[in-house]
């Protein structure tokens, strides 16, 4: 048994929405492969917070059950974050059922999700050690499907301005050139943890000391260490860390250089027309490629993910990562 669901990018490839269908209702969500929670837009969100999102209404699901006093609250790097209660219900992501998925339901949403009326809500692919359900600590969606899946594995094949795909329980080799590379994960902290060996930029020689950095979906652009930041765009005349854009910006004439991460003997290539993320409309452009705030760790997000087809291997403890 297995599943296959479109990722449909929203504007600039800002996030990747998926239809999932709960108790018979259907919602897009985003796929987050950095954290542990699924929750959704709801009939238990304020009305003023609702605004022209897909609600979900448990009292219209014959399947719902209500997980009593359990409440769950999370927050994301970007800084934004939502709280609520929690029941479970029927989840169902391209063909592949979970029954008894806990489903949370918001009753607080920060300004960035009640201004993105496509995100209702996100669904966590991190490990179930993240979930922030209290005073039980709920499974993810993919936890639960693993033992009805052929492969313990779901795959990502994110695409720039097209919608791309996921998979649960299979890996569909038309989909990737060559061999797939596997690299150990840590899951220690939740998350898709490995590490990366070194870097290049452009044609340049790949150096630089191994750092950790995890695979996540649920961020949109490829955070890396201060001192890799610089080098990159030390690579770029015009290129500047701009206050008023919020990072790293340049000339969008320019010609951006290639990013390469040495991971084992696989060298990724992130091409450079995906860091040159976005215009800012005033002839400098947005760089895929900005800090990490210095939080230890290296976000590997859509910027990157885009470049790969990306295997998150749950029953090996693994990510194997292919060209496409
Ligand atoms: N990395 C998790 C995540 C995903 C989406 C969002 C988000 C905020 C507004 C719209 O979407 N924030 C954090």
């Amino acid at each position: 048994v297995g599943g296959d669901v479109t990722a449909t990018p929203e504007s600039d490839d800002n996030e990747y929405l998926c239809p999932v269908t709960i108790g018979g209702q259907t919602l897009n969500l985003d796929f987050d492969s950095g954290s542990s929670d699924l929750w959704v837009f709801s009939t238990s969100t304020p009305s003023s917070e609702q605004q022209s999102h897909t609600i979900y209404n448990p009292a219209k699901s014959s399947t719902f059950k209500e997980l009593n006093g359990f409440t769950w609250q999370i927050s994301y790097g970007d800084g934004s974050g939502a709280s609520g209660t929690v029941g479970t219900d029927t989840v169902t992501v391209g063909g592949l059922t979970v029954k008894n998925q806990a489903v949370e339901l918001a009753t607080a949403v920060s300004s960035e999700f009640v201004t993105d009326s496509a995100n209702n809500g996100l669904l966590g692919l991190a490990w179930s050690n993240l979930n922030t359900v209290e005073p039980t600590q709920q499974q993810t969606f993919f936890a639960n499907a693993g033992p009805q899946l052929q492969q313990n594995v779901f795959t990502a094949d994110l695409r720039h301005d097209q919608p791309g795909s996921y998979d649960f329980g299979f890996i569909d080799t038309s989909k990737f050139q060559g061999n797939l590379n596997y690299v150990p994960v840590d899951n220690s902290q939740g998350f898709w943890q490995f590490t990366v060996d070194g870097y290049a930029v452009g044609d340049g020689a790949t150096g630089g000391n191994s750092f950790s950095a995890i695979a996540d979906t649920g961020t949109t652009l490829l955070l890396l260490d201060d001192n890799i930041v610089s080098d990159y765009y030390s690579q770029i005349s015009s290129a500047q860390n701009s206050n008023s854009a919020g990072g790293f910006v340049f000339d969008c004439t320019e010609d951006v250089p290639d990013l390469t991460l040495q991971i084992g003997d696989y060298a990724a290539v992130v091409p450079g027309s995906l860091l040159n993320f976005s215009q800012n409309g005033d002839g400098t452009c947005f760089g895929g490629i900005q800090s990490d705030g210095g939080q230890g760790f290296a976000i590997l997000g859509d910027v990157f993910l885009k470049a790969q087809f990306t295997v998150f291997d749950q029953g090996n403890v693994q990510l194997g990562f292919a060209p496409k």
